[in-house]
């Protein structure tokens, strides 16, 4: 077996009102090498770590078994830059890079398409998963046994995530949430989505920021449970950001501002007292999605 690398991305969900179906992929990377070896062996940022129950390692796994075979021994070494449960799809990164496993070390040939699905199967849903997998801005949603998506490249702003030192799991986060909402609401939640995209779809940012501040479907639920959220919205805002949004399930936020703005906002926004404990950072967007080397 040739040793070989997979990247994948970090992914910001819902990008503001498009909830569960737009995700837009980040250049923070987990990293997994892999090598031959005559035994099983998983090393996480140079520690070995069972396979047991192992999250990645469980889903190669899985997705061997799908299609009836048996995964080789081999060494794999993991790097990951990706916070866990921040709100930057470290979770789809990891399904992600266990499908790829899959798919290299039990030459599938998957389609990006197959892991797409496999993906969203496992996540529940593809806002995560697609960025990760295609890179760039990705709006998908589900019908019955296909998934419809759409990649928006050559987005002309800058990333500034703001990443507390505390974990938010998806999970607690999702139950927040209202079940079903009034026609009304809905239909006014669905038409800032709408135009949120067709915002950033003509490079119109400046309404794109603006909009997806007024997302109805989850943040309002959401912001009590993120520390400091007015506060770094309005910060932000006074400092350039065409608008500030949760990223994913929380508790990190992220703002977008104009292309070669983003270093002087992450500095503005570092030297704020009460973000002192923050990992505050411009992340540049990425537009490969998963990457395999030799
Ligand atoms: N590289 C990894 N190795 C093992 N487990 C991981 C890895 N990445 C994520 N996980 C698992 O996923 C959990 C985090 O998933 P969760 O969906 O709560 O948050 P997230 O994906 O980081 O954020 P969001 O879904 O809001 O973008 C971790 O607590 C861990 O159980
Ligand atoms: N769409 C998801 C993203 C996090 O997985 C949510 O908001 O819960």
């Amino acid at each position: 077996m040739k040793p070989f690398r997979i990247s994948v991305p970090a992914s910001s969900g819902n990008v503001g009102p498009g909830f569960d179906s737009t995700g837009l992929a980040l250049g923070l990377y987990l990293h997994l090498n892999v090598l031959e070896a005559n035994s099983l062996q998983f090393y996480s940022d140079g520690e070995s770590i069972s396979t047991e129950n192992h999250f990645i390692w469980n889903i190669a796994e899985h997705i061997a078994h799908k299609h009836g075979i048996t995964l080789p021994a081999c060494k794999v070494q993991e790097a990951n830059d990706i916070p866990l449960a921040r709100g930057l799809g470290s979770s789809a990164s990891a399904i992600v890079a266990g499908i790829e496993l899959a798919n290299q070390l039990g030459n599938l040939h998957l389609t990006p398409e197959q892991k797409l699905q496999y993906g969203t199967e496992i996540e529940g849903h593809p806002d995560n998963v697609a960025p990760s997998i295609y890179g760039g801005l990705i709006i998908s949603t589900v019908f019955e046994e296909k998934i419809e998506h759409i990649q928006l490249k050559d987005i002309d702003v800058d990333i500034v995530a703001y990443i507390p030192n505390v974990e938010l799991k998806t999970s607690v986060s999702r139950n927040c949430l209202p079940d079903s909402y009034k026609r009304d609401y809905a239909a006014k939640a669905s038409a800032i989505s709408n135009l949120t995209i067709a915002a950033l779809y003509s490079k119109d940012y400046k309404l794109a920021g603006k909009l997806m501040e007024e997302d109805l479907f989850h943040e309002p639920f959401r912001s009590e449970l993120i520390p400091n959220f007015s506060y770094i919205r309005e910060e932000a805002k006074k400092h350039g950001a065409f608008g500030t949004i949760l990223s994913g399930a929380g508790p990190t936020m992220l703002s977008i501002t104009s292309k070669g703005k983003g270093a002087t906002l992450q500095r503005y926004m570092s030297n704020l007292s009460l973000l002192a404990d923050y990992q505050i950072k411009y992340i540049p967007i990425d537009y490969q999605g998963i990457t395999i080397q030799d």
